[in-house]
């Protein structure tokens, strides 16, 4: 079904280092192998919408978030089981998740 998708390639340490660069809005766990970011929305509707979008983009990158959703807030992790650790798949599909965040008016929490 994602025969068309190269295999999850593991991030370099530099890569790992550039993380709060390149994607400012995500915190790193203790000991590099997961990303998390908090969010909270107008209300549980709108919260549900983006985890929708989210889950599309998902399904498409063939990378899937480790989540969780209470009312108007939901919490990501992401990493790559199939590497142990973060991945490039990980970046792709943060910046899709920024991406309808912004589109869904998500504001910080945490
Ligand atoms: C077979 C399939 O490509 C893999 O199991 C994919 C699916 N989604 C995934 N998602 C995440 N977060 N990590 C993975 O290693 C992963 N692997």
């Amino acid at each position: 079904m994602h025969a068309d998708l190269p295999p999850a390639t593991p991030l370099m340490p530099a890569e790992i280092a550039a993380l709060p660069q390149r994607l400012p809005l995500w915190t790193r766990e203790a000991g590099d192998k997961a990303i998390e970011r908090h969010l909270r929305f107008t209300d549980f509707t709108a919260a549900f919408g983006f985890m929708s979008a989210v889950a599309q983009a998902a399904e498409r990158l063939d990378h899937h978030p480790e989540w969780s959703n209470v009312y108007d807030r939901v919490s990501i992790r992401l990493t790559t089981h199939d590497t142990g650790g973060l991945s490039d798949r990980d970046v792709a599909l943060a910046e899709a998740i920024d991406a309808a965040a912004t589109r869904f008016n998500a504001a910080r929490a945490k």
